[in-house]
């Protein structure tokens, strides 16, 4: 595992800068409104390293969308969080041009069409001194990554040097797997972190490491390759099919269907899938404890 004290200080690279990011020992823990206190992450450590891309799995309730939040710097007020995170070796609060966050319930202007959305975002969100011929060559370039999409949503934009944020509904698996693709496609060094509830075994592979929680805790952490021998766990091709289908509690996906994904491009993409129905029990996951890496 990277060391994350000695994590690697930023590169220039096409004017990019790349996005190591590390954390160790988080821990965040709520307040609830009768005033008692709960631990929601308990004790997490990983690292994103730039040009890869990470999925974040586990049951409703595990704690990935707070620890997304964690690592973004987006906890509510009522979160306190301890441990270390770092970004290129040094604490850092991260900033728009650096990290861009797609949430569950973000807003958009449903009179626009994707393409006036990517403007009206990119208006808001690119810097004033960048002439206006600028943002609209980088919106168009950024726009044509829609082309293969079936329904994609753009949510944010982007800093400098970054491209468009795409959201993907669940809509399907053929879906899921274009904007895998996509992302993929266009990645470039970028650190990609994304929570996704049901792949498909072909969307599952094309991401490099694997980030599984359970009750607020690390579950696996590792690559997907190795994930996939565990044959406990992944013991057929269609990884992720088996632990879905396998597991008392769990409703079956075949092969091949929906995926909820969203996707985007700044240097650093924490990405948040839509809720979905599956993963209700969280139970079985309890006794995955061997296979943390
Ligand atoms: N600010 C908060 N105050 C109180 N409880 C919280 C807060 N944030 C998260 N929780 C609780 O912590 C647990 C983990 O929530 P989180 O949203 O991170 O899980 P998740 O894995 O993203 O779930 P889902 O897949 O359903 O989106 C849940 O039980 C949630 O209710």
């Amino acid at each position: 595992m990277m060391e994350i004290e000695e994590a690697n200080e930023p590169q220039g690279c096409n004017g990019m800068v790349y996005a190591h990011l590390a954390w160790k020992d988080v821990n965040v823990m709520v307040t609830l409104n009768n005033g008692d206190t709960r631990n929601v992450l308990e004790g997490l450590t990983g690292y994103a390293e730039p040009g890869t891309f990470t999925a974040l799995m586990g049951p409703s309730g595990s704690g990935k969308s707070t620890l997304l939040d964690a690592l973004s710097g987006r906890l509510a007020s009522n979160a306190i969080l301890s441990g270390k995170v770092l970004l290129n070796g040094r604490k850092a609060k991260l900033s728009f041009a650096t990290a861009a966050n797609v949430t569950q319930d973000d807003k958009l202007i449903g009179t626009l069409t994707v393409r006036e959305m990517i403007y009206y975002s990119a208006q808001l969100r690119l810097p004033d001194r960048m002439p206006l011929s600028e943002k609209r060559t980088l919106v168009e370039s950024r726009a044509q990554l829609l082309k293969w999409v079936y329904k994609i949503v753009l949510i944010r934009l982007l800093g400098i040097g970054t491209c468009a944020v795409l959201a993907e509904e669940k809509r399907g698996d053929a879906s899921a797997f274009f904007v895998t693709q996509t992302v993929l496609s266009v990645q470039r060094g970028r650190t990609v972190i994304a929570s996704i509830h049901q792949p498909s075994s072909e969307v599952f592979e094309q991401f490099d490491r694997l980030y599984l929680l359970s009750g607020g805790k690390t579950v696996y952490f590792g690559q997907v390759s190795e994930a996939c021998k565990a044959r406990y766990i992944f013991s057929t091709k269609s990884s992720l099919n088996y632990i879905l289908k396998g597991q008392p509690g769990a409703q079956g996906m075949g092969k091949g269907q929906t995926t909820g994904i969203y996707c985007m491009q700044p240097y650093l993409v924490f990405l948040n899938s839509a809720r979905d129905h599956h993963f209700q029990s969280s139970n079985h996951w309890s006794h995955g404890n061997n296979f943390t890496s």
